[in-house]
Order: structure tokens, then C-alpha cells, then sequence
């Protein structure tokens, strides 16, 4: 139902894991320093989300999923909110979880399990933060790589620049998919072609990615940035296409897709009947009302 729609995105995922308290969990992912997360929030109602790790190709460390978590608060609490659009900074998106924290795990001796699971429970921010009531897009520039890629799935929709790539390179470093990644592939592309781009970790550039439907749109993004748009400019221009009109109206446009996207056919149609309920007699029904009623 909604409400477990809302726990979803909106409950900490920072819940006690392993006997470790949320402050722990927390604790242990700042050891793991670099990067930020950074989030523009506009009058137009679209935010900007922007995964800011240039050394590491915005690879994510344990304080941005930290960083992360409060921005995914900031955003759920954004009342004229209509869409968030997620980009990575110096024109390329995300490479994946930082492979130095990575490692740095995976020779620790003591505790490993404890860091591992604190790692992976913040990662799980990353997707469920796209489960917000906002319309999301991930502008995909450079490269999106392995988490990386996972993450552009979690969004609604994906627009790539063209010479940018996404990757699920997991096969490469002896995994799968952990948050997410694989079972949303599967509803974008279906299970052929998600067992193609996973068993062949195959570079899905912007004409495959459209093809196969992973992808929305192609970004014409000119070398000379100065003469034409920015790919963010056109994400904007594209996004505002479904986030015209008031955001509690935008907002539950996407809590109804959600809810028929993620529950069982009952439970959407019981939350459907609630979120209807929610803007039936709003000021924006009413509003509408007036203005057809001059209508003769
Ligand atoms: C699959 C599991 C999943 C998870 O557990 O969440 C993961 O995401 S694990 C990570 C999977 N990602 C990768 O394997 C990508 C690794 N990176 C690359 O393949 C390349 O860096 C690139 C993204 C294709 C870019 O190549 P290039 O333009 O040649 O730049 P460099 O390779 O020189 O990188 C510049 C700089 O960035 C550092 N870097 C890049 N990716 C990561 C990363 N994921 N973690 C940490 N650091 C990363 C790279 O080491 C370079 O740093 P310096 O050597 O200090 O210059």
C-alpha cells in the first residue's frame, strides 16, 4: 500500500543490520572519505542530484552514500518537488563502488563481514532513494559502470549523451548485481537481453541503449559546449515535458505508477483509490473546476 511505498523511500535503510545501530553503520562508512554528493533544488520543481567524485570518476565512497542518504531526506521532505534529475560531475556519471574501499575491505581481517554488510546496507540508499515522488532521470554522460549502471536503473528514465556508455561489468569483477540492478534490468529490457548484457558485460552505448529500451533519449552533446546546449539543459527541457502542472498533482502521478509498477494488482488498486483520494477536492481539482465551468 502507499504507506509501504513510503516506508520504502522514505524509511532509513540505515535500520540495525547485523546488530550494528544506524549511527555504527554510518560510523564505518565515513572511513571511507572522498567526494560528495550535491543537490540543486530549483524553482522549476526539478533538482539536480550530482555525484561529485572527479578523481575516481565519481566512484562512489562510503561518505557519499552517507552524504547520499541526506540529500534522499532533503528531497522527500521538498514539498514543491516534482523531479530530480541524477548527473555525475565533469561530464561522465558514476564507475561503480570506490575500488580502493573496496579492496580495503576485502583484506580486512577483523570485522569484514561488518564492514561489507555496512557497505552494502549503504548502497541500498542509492536505490531506494529513486523511489521518491519525484519524476527521476539519470543523464548519463562518460561512463556508468558497474554500481554505476545499477544506479541509472533505479531511475525512471535514462537520457544518454552520445559517446557515453553503461556497463554492468560485474561478470568482470566475479559478481552479479546486489542492489537491485539485475531484477530492474529485467522489467527495462527483459530477461534475453538482461542476460545478454550481464553475462556479456556488453558496453550498451546510446544507439543499443535506445534500441533495447534501457534507454529514453540521445543527448546531442557538442564538443563546443559554449554553442550548444548542455546535456543537462536538455535533460531539463526533456524532463519538464512530464513535470508541468502542481507538484502535488506531479507527485501523484508517480506515487500511482509506483504502486502499479511495485505492488500486487489488489494493493495497487486499493493505493490508486487512496492517492486519487488525496488530490480529488485539492486546490488544483478545484481550480480546474472553476476554470471549465466558464466553459458554456
Ligand atoms: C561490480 C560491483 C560493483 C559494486 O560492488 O558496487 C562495483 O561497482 S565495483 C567497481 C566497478 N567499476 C569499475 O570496475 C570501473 C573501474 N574504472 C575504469 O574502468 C576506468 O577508470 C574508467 C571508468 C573506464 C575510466 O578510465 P580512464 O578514463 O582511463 O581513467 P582511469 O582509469 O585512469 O581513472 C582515473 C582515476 O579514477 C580512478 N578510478 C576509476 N574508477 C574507480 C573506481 N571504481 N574506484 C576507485 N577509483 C576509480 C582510477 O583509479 C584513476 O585514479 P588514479 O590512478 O589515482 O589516477
Amino acid at each position: 500500500t502507499e504507506l509501504q511505498l513510503q516506508r520504502q523511500s522514505s524509511g532509513s535503510v540505515y535500520s540495525s543490520i547485523h546488530g550494528f545501530s544506524q549511527e555504527e553503520i554510518k560510523e564505518k562508512l565515513l572511513a571511507f572519505p572522498g567526494g560528495s554528493i550535491d543537490l540543486l533544488k530549483q524553482d522549476s520543481g526539478i533538482a539536480v542530484l550530482t555525484i561529485n567524485n572527479p578523481p575516481r570518476m565519481n566512484a562512489f565512497s562510503g561518505a557519499m552514500m552517507v552524504d547520499l542518504e541526506e540529500k534522499v531526506t532533503q528531497l522527500e521532505n521538498w514539498t514543491d518537488g516534482k523531479g530530480v534529475i541524477v548527473q555525475g560531475a565533469a561530464q561522465t556519471f558514476c564507475s561503480g563502488s570506490d575500488l580502493n574501499a573496496v579492496r580495503a575491505m576485502s583484506n580486512s581481517q577483523d570485522g569484514m563481514k561488518m564492514l561489507k554488510c555496512c557497505w552494502e546496507k549503504g548502497k541500498t540508499v542509492v536505490f531506494f532513494g529513486c523511489r521518491l515522488p519525484l519524476i527521476s532521470v539519470a543523464l548519463v554522460e562518460g561512463n556508468a559502470l558497474g554500481g554505476g549502471a545499477e544506479l541509472t536503473t533505479a531511475c525512471d528514465f535514462r537520457l544518454m549523451a552520445s559517446g557515453s556508455v553503461i556497463q554492468f561489468v560485474h561478470k568482470h569483477m566475479g559478481l552479479v548485481p546486489g542492489w537491485g540492478g539485475a531484477a530492474r534490468l529485467v522489467t527495462l529490457v527483459g530477461s534475453r537481453n538482461a542476460l545478454k548484457l550481464l553475462g556479456g558485460a556488453v558496453k550498451v552505448d546510446s544507439e543499443l541503449g535506445v534500441h533495447i529500451g534501457l534507454a529514453d533519449g540521445v543527448l546531442k552533446v557538442d564538443l563546443d559546449a559554449a554553442r550548444a546546449e548542455t546535456g543537462l539543459q536538455q535533460a531539463e527541457s526533456w524532463l519538464s515535458q512530464y513535470t508541468k502542472g502542481p507538484a502535488p498533482v506531479i507527485k501523484a502521478v508517480k506515487k500511482v505508477v509506483l504502486s502499479g509498477r511495485e505492488l500486487s494488482l489488489s494493493d495497487a488498486l486499493r493505493t490508486e483509490k487512496d492517492i486519487f483520494g488525496s488530490v480529488w477536492g485539492g486546490p488544483a481539482n478545484l481550480q480546474a473546476l472553476a476554470s471549465k465551468s466558464k466553459h458554456k
